[in-house]
């Protein structure tokens, strides 16, 4: 449903994508793991057309995404944090992003239901507190039922209640099929809501296959000591390139 192919991204002489291939197909949801600023954002906005690759194509559902901006109607986004304009009120919020999409009728409520902002619509965003933002952004990338959930750092910053209630949302949407990308440094979180795992080292891809796979690889049965052994190899690999660097 998305093909990666062979994309790199430098940020001024920082290369955050080195010549980056991946596919994401429909039913499964993919964690996306990495130490930090190892380009998992980057990533992420790139499929989002945010962030412009300095080569290679993205394509979705076999198109290019370059230049386009009507495939992110099939696209949910949930941000690290989201940027919302301060003054406007929650219930405005929903409404300008219904007048955007005037073509859809029917609204996914689930989670505007199950974390009440029906009662809140008239506290305005820049009054919110982090964890309330981070409720609107959920509503907001579930509203329209897209195909591709892309979640950011999903349950970051929400109560306990309310990460559970946004986790069975997911699970719910990826039993009906629906694609979903998740990053996330909550290894519990990931184990439960994902069933192939990447990671990112250092702007590639060091790992890409089930989590089943990954589990028989580093003989290890449990996820997240699975995730360390990972984490160990790449810690030796940059070893190694540094004394090959230095021979
Ligand atoms: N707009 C930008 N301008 C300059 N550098 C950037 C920009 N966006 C990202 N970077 C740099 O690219 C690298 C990768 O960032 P990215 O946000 O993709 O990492 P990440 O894997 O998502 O990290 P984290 O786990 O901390 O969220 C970082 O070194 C970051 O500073």
């Amino acid at each position: 449903m998305i093909s990666v192919n062979s994309i790199s991204k430098k940020f001024g002489r920082q290369e955050v994508l080195k010549d980056f291939t991946l596919s994401f197909d429909k039913g499964n949801s993919y964690a996306i793991m990495g130490p930090n600023g190892s380009g998992k954002t980057t990533l992420i906005k790139s499929i989002l057309g945010m962030v412009l690759p300095d080569s290679g194509e993205i394509l979705v559902k076999g198109r290019s995404i370059k230049g386009k901006e009507d495939y992110r109607k099939d696209v949910g986004y949930m941000p690290q944090i989201g940027r919302y304009p301060q003054n406007m009120k929650i219930g405005q919020l929903f409404s300008m992003m219904k007048d955007m999409r005037p073509e859809i009728r029917e609204y996914d409520l689930d989670l505007v239901e199950a974390f009440e902002l029906e009662k809140i619509k008239e506290k305005t965003m820049g009054t919110l507190s982090g964890g309330t933002t981070q409720k609107v952004s959920a509503a907001l990338a579930f509203l329209f039922n897209p195909e591709v959930l892309v979640l950011d750092e999903p349950t970051a910053g929400l109560d306990p209640i309310a990460a559970e209630t946004l986790k069975s949302k997911i699970r719910k949407e990826r039993e009906a099929g629906k694609l979903i990308l998740i990053t996330s440094h909550i290894l519990s979180d990931l184990e439960e809501l994902t069933n192939q795992a990447i990671y990112i080292f250092e702007g590639e891809v060091f790992f890409n296959d089930s989590i089943e796979s990954l589990k028989e690889m580093t003989s290890e049965e449990k996820f997240s000591p699975a995730i360390a052994k990972l984490m160990q190899w790449t810690l030796k690999k940059k070893s190694t390139t540094k004394v090959l660097t230095h021979a």
